[in-house]
């Protein structure tokens, strides 16, 4: 299997020399030391010529589906009609908004790339992304501003996802916390690990509420990017949680017990 994905590379860095004179290596190795930013826009280049050498083009969770309610469905388009380009003097100009795809596989799409991948099983999954029921756990989608360096996630707590009675368990809140703020340190100082999450529940979120977790930049030191978070209830009147988060810039190597 491994030998199919690694000859079936091989043809792909043929035919995109050929198709768009990019070396497939090129596109990998800027997936593995790249923005987050850079990695999605290669990977839809890969996407677009159906090179990618697995079966299927892969599905973004973060578009709109039949388990999300009424209130999530207006904050995305909100947030969503602020990612459209303005028409100025004739010239179409895009705004500092974009919605981010979301994937359910972290290797497969995104860092790591033909390195990654010759040490993970087929079954891995993103832990946000790992269950077919749609609803049951993890909804959300997280719109980022380049220019104002935060973003915002609308997210829609599942019934699978109770900790108190009827209300969210306060490790999904941090999952969801995790996820969000370190999409954005990703996306501002490319690959990162968490080094520390500091959280303060404020009051209980209801299983089954739609939330804005927004997270912005607070600093970046040397190698540390700080980012500060706050979830609260749509319309922003009540507080649930927040949260201050620490992420390290790591080589690739890191994940691999090297120090590079
Ligand atoms: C397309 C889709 C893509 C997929 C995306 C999906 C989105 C999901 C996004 C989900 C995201 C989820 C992500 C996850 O869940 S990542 C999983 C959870 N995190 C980990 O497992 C990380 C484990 N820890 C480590 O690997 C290392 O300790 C790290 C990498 C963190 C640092 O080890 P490293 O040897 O590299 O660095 P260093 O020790 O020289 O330190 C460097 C600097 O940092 C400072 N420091 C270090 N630690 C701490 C600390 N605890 N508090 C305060 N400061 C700390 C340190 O003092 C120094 O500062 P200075 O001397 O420079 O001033």
């Amino acid at each position: 299997m491994l030998g199919q994905i690694v000859r079936s590379l091989g043809r792909m860095q043929q035919l995109s020399n050929g198709l768009k004179g990019v070396r497939l290596h090129q596109l990998l190795s800027k997936e593995t030391h790249g923005h987050l930013q850079t990695s999605l826009e290669n990977t839809r280049a890969i996407s677009t010529v159906s090179l990618w050498p697995f079966s299927s083009q892969p599905r973004d969770f973060s578009q709109p589906n039949s388990s999300w309610s009424p209130e999530m469905r207006k904050v995305y388009d909100h947030y969503n009609t602020l990612c459209d380009p303005d028409t100025e003097n004739g010239e179409e100009k895009r705004g500092p908004w974009r919605k981010l795809p979301s994937y359910n596989r972290s290797i497969k799409y995104a860092a790591g790339g033909i390195h990654l991948s010759k040490l993970i099983q087929a079954k891995a999954r993103l832990f946000t992304r790992n269950v077919k029921e749609q609803g049951a756990t993890f909804e959300y989608v997280v719109f980022v501003n380049k220019e104002e360096k935060r973003c915002v996630c609308v997210f829609q707590a599942g019934h699978l996802l109770e900790g108190a009675p009827g209300h969210v368990h306060g490790g999904a809140i941090a999952t969801m916390i995790d996820t969000v703020t370190g999409t954005l340190a990703g996306f501002l100082s490319g690959p990162i690990m968490t080094a520390n999450l500091n959280i303060d529940y404020r009051s209980p979120m209801p299983l089954g509420s739609v939330v804005l977790i927004h997270s912005a930049l607070d600093r970046k030191e040397r190698r540390k990017t700080y980012i500060t978070c706050k979830v609260s209830s749509t319309d922003e009147s009540k507080l649930y949680t927040e949260a201050t988060a620490l992420f390290v810039s790591i080589g690739v190597g890191h994940l691999f017990g090297s120090r590079n």
